[in-house]
């Protein structure tokens, strides 16, 4: 939400010639949606001020239909980590606290930070206790460290004297976090299905050079990588990144880098991250650069919408935004995603963003994912999110049955699906290459399983 409407001016704003009534009418008949018709059902109507409760319920209910429809009533999870190499970021995304200026990570530099870079064989570890847990996945997403290069080619032809390479050779940081190559192989040598390398990423591994992302993600898929995030998303309509992210790739890269990843033959996600200075209109348009991208790959497993969490960022502290999306806008956010995105199967509800009961409650707003066990957490956490770092299996099995829905462990392309017996003595998952069903934290499920036990 911004501070005033009249800070930022935009070209794209919520006007249509269409009427709520008939966008609702399409999306109930499943019909599919235009901008139009996008924009009267996220804002329950251009023709009223602010949101108008019984229109919601209406949006929400059609969304939930659907879902039922395309999906059913299974709610999914992956056991997963995440695994961040290094926070060192000159990127300086104005949403983002994550990131800590790179020259801070330099051996000359002598003053404390907080941040931290890994090196391959710190990855590998991570992901090898986790994966000996029983973990399936480790999502990795990290700052765009200026040693990094996609291999050892790529760091030998970057130029450190040229600053439009962003590049610095690694003798010059405290932790060389080696090349993307070698990370993702580490990640992949302990085990775990490698989600990683978002198209800003994928640019940084091949900034200075003309190997094209297609060679990028080939060389990284030969590494070990299976599927790809679909961060760095954020508004995939230019005049708002130009605001909150000027040093990103623009809309277009960002479409060309994924393409790229689905010609490779991986499957990848969509995310949007809302609720900042763009308005329901730019959210919609964001839909439609999806769909349109799914039209022609067909290789999106699910959309994530990432709810922007403000009260320790930049945009934030220059008063460029109040606050952040509504609890009327995060559902209306979710359920005009699984209206629009008619190619899309699956539509998460993402508790790190929103917390369990919200999340819960957006479950019935149209999404049929509850993320992942994740076991560790920096970026939400950084910019001041306070739902913690871990869902245990028993954590999903009791909310999951709590809604009257059936809990089911998934792989992260979705392809794997192991329905949960939540009366089990133990819960823990298996489809990781080592789970056998114990509990991933043990001390941590076993409470979780006698307090559940206690309200029998
Ligand atoms: C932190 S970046 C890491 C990967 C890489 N540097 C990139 O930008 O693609 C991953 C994603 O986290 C999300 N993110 C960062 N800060 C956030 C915030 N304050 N609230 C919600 N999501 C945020 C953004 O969508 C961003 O694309
Ligand atoms: N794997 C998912 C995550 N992981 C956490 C992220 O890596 C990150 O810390 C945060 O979400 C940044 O915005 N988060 C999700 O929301 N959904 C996932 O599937
Ligand atoms: N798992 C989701 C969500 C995600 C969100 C934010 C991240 O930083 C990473 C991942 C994806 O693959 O895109
Ligand atoms: S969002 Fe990614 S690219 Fe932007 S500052 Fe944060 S870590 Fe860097």
């Amino acid at each position: 939400m911004t501070a005033d409407a009249s800070d930022v001016d935009f070209d794209v704003v919520p006007e249509t010639d269409q009427s709520f009534e008939n966008a609702l009418a399409n999306a109930r008949a499943g019909r599919r949606l235009t901008v139009a018709d996008g924009i009267e059902l996220i804002t329950t109507g251009t023709d009223v001020d602010g949101i108008d409760q019984r229109r919601k319920e209406l949006v929400l209910e059609a969304a939930d239909r659907r879902r039922a429809d395309v999906v059913g009533d299974e709610v999914t999870f992956v056991a997963n980590v995440n695994n961040n190499v290094t926070t060192a970021c000159n990127t300086g995304c104005l949403f983002c606290n994550f990131k800590d200026t790179a020259h801070q990570f330099e051996t000359d530099h002598h003053e404390d930070h907080a941040g931290f870079t890994k090196t391959p064989e710190e990855s590998k570890a991570v992901v090898e206790d986790a994966v000996d847990r029983g973990v399936y996945e480790v999502t990795s997403v990290s700052g765009l460290h200026p040693a990094f290069g996609l291999n050892d080619e790529h760091r030998e032809t970057l130029d450190p004297d040229d600053p439009e390479h962003n590049y610095k050779p690694p003798e010059r940081y405290t932790t060389d976090p080696h090349t993307y190559v070698d990370q993702i192989r580490a990640m992949s040598d302990a085990g775990a299905h490698v989600h990683s390398i978002t198209p800003e990423e994928a640019e940084h591994a091949q900034r200075g050079v003309d190997w094209g992302y297609r060679d990028v993600y080939a060389a990284l898929a030969d590494a070990g990588l299976d599927t790809v995030p679909g961060t760095a998303a954020e508004i995939l309509v230019d005049e708002v990144r130009d605001v909150i992210c000027p040093g990103k790739i623009d809309t277009a890269e960002w479409v060309t880098a994924m393409e790229a990843a689905a010609d490779v033959g991986l499957p990848m996600t969509a995310t949007i991250m809302y609720g900042h200075v763009e308005n329901a209109a730019h959210r919609v348009h964001h839909l439609d650069v999806v769909r349109d991208l799914q039209d022609r790959t067909d290789n999106i497993t699910e959309f994530v919408p990432l709810s922007f969490v403000h009260q320790q960022t930049p945009l934030y502290d220059r008063g460029v935004v109040t606050g952040g999306a509504s609890d009327a806008e995060d559902e209306l956010m979710v359920a005009v995603s699984r209206l629009y995105l008619d190619n899309v199967d699956h539509i998460q509800s993402s508790w790190v963003k929103f917390g369990n009961a919200k999340g819960l409650k957006l479950l019935h707003c149209g999404a049929d994912d509850f993320m992942g066990t994740i076991l560790s957490e920096e970026i939400t956490k950084r910019a001041g999110g306070q739902h913690g770092e871990f869902r245990s299996v028993a954590d999903y099995a009791d909310m999951i049955t709590a809604i009257g829905r059936t809990p089911v462990e998934r792989s992260t392309d979705y392809t794997e699906r192991r329905v949960l017996d939540p009366s089990a003595d133990t819960l823990g998952p298996r489809l990781g290459p080592k789970a056998d069903g114990t509990p991933l934290v043990p001390e941590r499920d076993d409470a979780a399983r006698e307090l559940a036990s206690a309200d029998d």
